[in-house]
C-alpha cells in the first residue's frame, strides 16, 4: 500500500476531486429525473452521491474509516430508483471512533434545495478528521461550477496564518472553479464562480457596523432576533440552504457570518469548517469552544463561522442570551 497517511497534498486534492465529482453526478441525476418528483429526486441524489463517494474511498484510501450521513443505520432501509440494494454502511462506530483517520461527508447537503429547480444552494462535503484537528477538507457547489478546498500553502513553506481563528496547521484554501455550471446558466444566475483558481482568505465585512448573517431558509434560528437587538451592530439575516452553501457564502464575502443552533450532525460542518479554519476564519461552537468530530454520537447541534474580527462581538452577544439558545 502506499504511504498516503503522511501526503497531505494528496488528501487535500482527492477531498476536492472526489466533493466535484460527487457534484457532476448529482447534476446529471437532476438532468434524468427532472423536478416533478421531489422526493425521487431527493432520494436518489443522497443515494447515488453517496455510494460514488463511498467506492472512491474504499479504493483510493482503503485503510480509512468513513461516517456519512446516508451510510446510518437509520438510513438502511432507503432505496434509490432502480435500486433494490440498501446504502453502503459506515465503518463500524467502535473501528471509527479507534480509527486515526476518518473521512467524513455528506454526500447532498441542502437535499430540500437540490430538489428546487434553480436553486444553486447545495453542496457536496467532503473531510477528513485526523484524530485532532479537520486535516483536509472540500466543499463542491455544483450549480455555481466551483468547488472551495483546504490545500497545501504556497509557497509551500509559507509561514501558517495565525490569528483568532486560525489557519491550522499550515493549511492553505482556494476556491476552484469546475466547469460544471448548470448549462444556459449566466454569470449572474450562479453568482461569484470564479474563472480560475484562487486562494481563499476570509473577507472582512464589508460593511461598517453591519453583518449580514446566512441563516437556515426553513429552520432559522429564532433566538437571532433576539441577538440582533443586543449587539453594537446591524444584523442583516439571509436566508440560504444548505450549511455548505452557507459557510462557502462566508469565505466568498457574500455574507459575513453564519449562525446555527437547534440541531445538526458531524457531517453537516466538517468539510465547510475544514475550509473555513484554513481560510483564516473562525469556526467554533456558539459557546466559542473548538468544533470536535468523530465521536460516538455525531449530533453536533451549533456553530458560528465569521471572520476573526467579529468573532467576540457575536460570542458576547450569543453569551448574553445562553438563556434561551438551543444547545441539545
Ligand atoms: N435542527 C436540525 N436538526 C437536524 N439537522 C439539521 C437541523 N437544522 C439543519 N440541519 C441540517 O443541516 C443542513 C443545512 O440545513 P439548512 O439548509 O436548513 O441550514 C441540512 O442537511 P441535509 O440537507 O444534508 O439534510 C439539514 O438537514
Ligand atoms: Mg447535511
Amino acid at each position: 500500500m502506499t504511504d498516503l497517511g503522511t501526503d497531505r497534498t494528496a488528501d487535500h486534492e482527492l477531498a476536492a476531486e472526489l466533493a466535484t465529482e460527487a457534484g457532476r453526478l448529482l447534476l446529471g441525476v437532476r438532468d434524468e429525473l427532472g423536478f416533478d418528483d421531489a422526493r425521487t429526486l431527493k432520494d436518489t441524489g443522497d443515494l447515488r452521491a453517496h455510494e460514488y463517494l463511498m467506492a472512491a474511498l474504499a479504493e483510493r484510501r482503503p485503510g480509512d474509516a468513513v461516517l456519512s450521513e446516508e451510510g446510518r443505520a437509520s438510513v438502511a432501509g432507503k432505496r434509490s430508483a432502480g435500486s433494490s440494494a440498501a446504502p453502503t454502511a459506515n465503518t463500524a462506530a467502535g473501528d471509527r471512533l479507534a480509527a486515526p483517520r476518518v473521512w467524513i461527508i455528506d454526500p447532498l447537503d441542502g437535499t430540500r434545495e437540490f430538489s428546487e429547480e434553480g436553486r444553486l444552494d447545495w453542496a457536496v462535503h467532503v473531510a477528513l478528521w485526523t484524530g485532532d484537528r479537520l486535516a483536509a477538507g472540500a466543499v463542491a457547489l455544483p450549480a455555481r461550477g466551483i468547488t472551495l478546498t483546504t490545500t497545501t500553502p504556497h509557497p509551500p513553506n509559507a509561514p501558517a496564518h495565525t490569528g483568532e481563528g486560525g489557519r491550522t496547521g499550515g493549511v492553505a484554501a482556494a476556491v476552484v472553479p469546475t466547469g460544471l455550471a448548470a448549462s444556459g446558466w449566466t454569470a449572474e444566475t450562479v453568482g461569484t464562480a470564479c474563472a480560475e483558481a484562487r486562494e481563499l482568505a476570509v473577507p472582512e465585512p464589508a460593511e461598517p457596523g453591519r453583518l449580514r448573517i446566512a441563516v437556515s431558509r426553513t429552520r432559522p434560528p429564532a433566538f437571532l432576533e433576539d441577538l440582533a437587538k443586543r449587539v453594537p451592530v446591524e444584523l442583516d439575516l439571509v436566508p440560504i440552504g444548505s450549511a455548505g452553501a452557507k459557510i462557502s457564502a462566508v469565505l466568498l464575502g457574500e455574507v459575513d457570518g453564519y449562525v446555527h443552533a437547534g440541531g445538526q450532525y458531524e457531517w453537516d460542518s466538517a468539510a465547510p469548517a475544514a475550509v473555513a479554519l484554513a481560510a483564516g476564519a473562525t469556526a467554533s461552537r456558539l459557546d466559542g469552544s473548538p468544533l470536535v468530530y468523530n465521536r460516538a454520537d455525531p449530533w453536533l447541534p451549533d456553530i458560528l463561522v465569521c471572520h476573526p474580527g467579529s468573532t467576540s462581538t457575536l460570542l458576547t452577544g450569543i453569551r448574553d442570551l445562553s438563556d434561551i439558545v438551543p444547545n441539545s
